[in-house]
């Protein structure tokens, strides 16, 4: 498990690490492990010349430190101070240290161009304009001198990239665009989360000796090394029951296809049971491809709802599975909704409930409950005066505005967070990197999949992975973030770096879970 912590964590740990070491011993450890990853992408590119951006705070005299350990190495090196005040605005000792070492100091306060010549000449540019002290985006002078470094530099963001969000939580277009970023002590969450990872590129964790074992995370990503701990693997005296039976309600005369991909998956993933309810053509679609499924209601752990679900369909055979939906929705067993699922979630889930929208999912439910939750607040709280102007006041004042989807792929930790808060389900929110949110939980944060990935059906699979893993005991938390991994590194093995369908992905799911438990039994303990 990768785990990162909030800022907030990482001072409290830095000031007690520095409570236990003399002065100025942190800052060294991070210069030297900063130095020393720089000097190895030198030496891989043929590199001679760095250059560091230097800002204000400590995050400057990191790079200061680094700088001058890199000039003393022997490489030819420069720093460019940032700061309008020039020398009088920086880390005074790292300065020292790098003038000492023959680093050559550049002020951009009055000479942004020739500080921009500086940095454009670099093969290695350090980031060190603000690290976790940082708010999002850049100063137009910053920014002028990121703008300026040569498209061939390797960039190495000192912390975390400039301009970014060190909570990931506000997206910032305007920051440093790293190819790697060296942090200190341990990941923070803006480099895993959807706003900051990309702009992170490679990370590396230089180990400075703060002690954050016990501090409570902000943000995990699960690695292949936690399968072989979390996969549900039958014992002796286990049989088909006690394995876990799964329902899947999924599939419809227009789209039939999903509950074969959600119902193959579930399969793949070695679930104990499944029973399969549809209508007449997924019916039979889901007899010849998966033999093992059982058609027709029973006893079941777990459910998953709306794969393919036509909620418009009125035919009697439509309205015999939309039943079975909602029965499953108001049963207290473990649920995991999906796609057309999701248009028959009302509210507050009081069931163990995993809801896995993509960003326009999302924003159509969180408008349609926000709109809910509004109007029963002014039913029960405003207590109308009888007369006819009441009805039209309550529709016009206060309504929630509409969630777009561009809304959420703006934010979309903060818009999980308000589904989660809304319903108290866990929230899967697919995407290039997927986002597990349950309330009190360290949010997970997955990575795993190819772009290839970002094909039809593809979700369908993912919702038959979880729905295995839920009826077989897991938490939400843990189906929906083990689920989400498993179905990523899938999808990479299986696409190799082309394409990719659905289909393949959930006869990849089974190879792949036994070469990750494989993996489990081989690590050392
Ligand atoms: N606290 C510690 O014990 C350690 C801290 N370390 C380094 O110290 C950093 C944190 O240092 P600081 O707290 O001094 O903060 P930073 O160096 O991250 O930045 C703070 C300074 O940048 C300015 N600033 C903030 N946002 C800006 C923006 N968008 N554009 C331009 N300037 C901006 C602030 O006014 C302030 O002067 C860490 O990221 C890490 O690199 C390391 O040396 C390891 C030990
Ligand atoms: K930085």
């Amino acid at each position: 498990m990768i785990r990162a912590h909030s800022v907030e964590s990482v001072r409290a740990a830095e000031a007690a690490a520095m409570a236990q070491l003399p002065e100025g011993e942190l800052m060294s450890r991070a210069a030297l492990g900063l130095a020393e990853v720089a000097a190895a992408r030198l030496a891989d590119t043929d590199g001679t010349t760095v250059v560091g951006l230097i800002g204000a705070g400590d995050n400057g005299g990191d790079t200061l430190y680094a700088v001058a350990h890199l000039a003393e190495s022997g490489f030819a090196c420069a720093v460019v101070l940032v700061p309008a005040s020039g020398r009088e605005g920086v880390h005074a000792a790292g300065l020292a240290a790098a003038e000492a070492a023959g680093v050559m100091v550049h002020e951009a306060a009055g000479a942004a161009a020739a500080a921009a010549e500086v940095v454009a000449e670099a093969d290695v540019v350090l980031d060190g304009i603000v690290g976790i002290g940082g708010r999002p985006g850049l100063r137009p002078d910053a920014a002028r001198l990121v703008d300026a470094v040569d498209d061939d530099a390797w960039v190495i963001a000192v912390d975390l990239a400039s301009g970014l969000d060190p909570a990931g939580e506000e997206g910032e277009d305007d920051a440093v665009w790293a190819n790697e970023t060296v942090t200190f002590g341990t990941p923070k969450p803006v480099h895993l989360l959807p706003a900051g990872e990309a702009a992170t590129g490679r990370l590396t964790v230089v180990d400075i000796g703060i002690d954050v074992d016990d501090v409570p995370p902000a943000v995990e990503r699960l690695t292949w090394d936690d399968v072989a701990g979390l996969w549900p693997v039958p014992g002796s005296g286990d049989d088909k029951y006690s394995r876990g039976v799964l329902g899947v309600v999924a599939g419809s005369e227009a789209y039939p296809g999903a509950a074969v991909l959600t119902t193959t998956s579930a399969a793949e993933a070695g679930v104990g049971m499944l029973r399969y309810v549809g209508t007449p053509t997924p019916v039979g679609l889901v007899h010849q491809a998966v033999p093992e499924a059982v058609v027709g209601d029973g006893r079941v752990q777990a459910w998953v709802v709306g794969p393919g679900l036509d909620t418009d369909a009125d035919d009697s055979d439509a309205r015999t599975q939309l039943d079975a939906a909602r029965a499953a929705l108001a049963s207290d067993l473990p649920v995991v909704v999906d796609a057309g699922g999701l248009a028959l979630v009302e509210g507050r889930r009081d069931v163990p409930t995993v809801l896995t929208p993509h960003a326009g999912e999302l924003a159509r439910l969180l408008t349609r409950l926000e709109a809910a939750a509004q109007g029963t607040d002014d039913a029960t709280s405003a207590a109308p005066e009888p007369g006819p102007s009441t009805d039209d006041a309550r529709s016009s004042v206060n309504r929630p505005a509409e969630v777009t989807a561009d809304d959420v792929k703006a934010d979309r930790l903060g818009h999980a967070r308000r589904l989660v808060a809304l319903t108290g389900a866990t929230v899967l929110l697919k995407g290039a990197t997927t986002l597990v949110v349950t309330d009190g939980e360290p949010v997970r944060s997955q990575a795993d999949a190819p772009p290839w990935l970002a094909t039809a059906g593809a979700g369908d699979v993912l919702s038959g992975v979880i729905g295995a893993l839920l009826a077989a005991g897991l938490t939400p938390h843990d189906a929906a973030s083990l689920g989400a991994m498993v179905h990523g590194v899938t999808a990479d093995r299986v696409s190799g770096g082309g394409p990719l369908r659905a289909l393949a992905v959930a006869h990849g799911i089974r190879p792949t879970v036994r070469d990750l438990l494989a993996r489990g039994r081989s690590a050392p303990s």
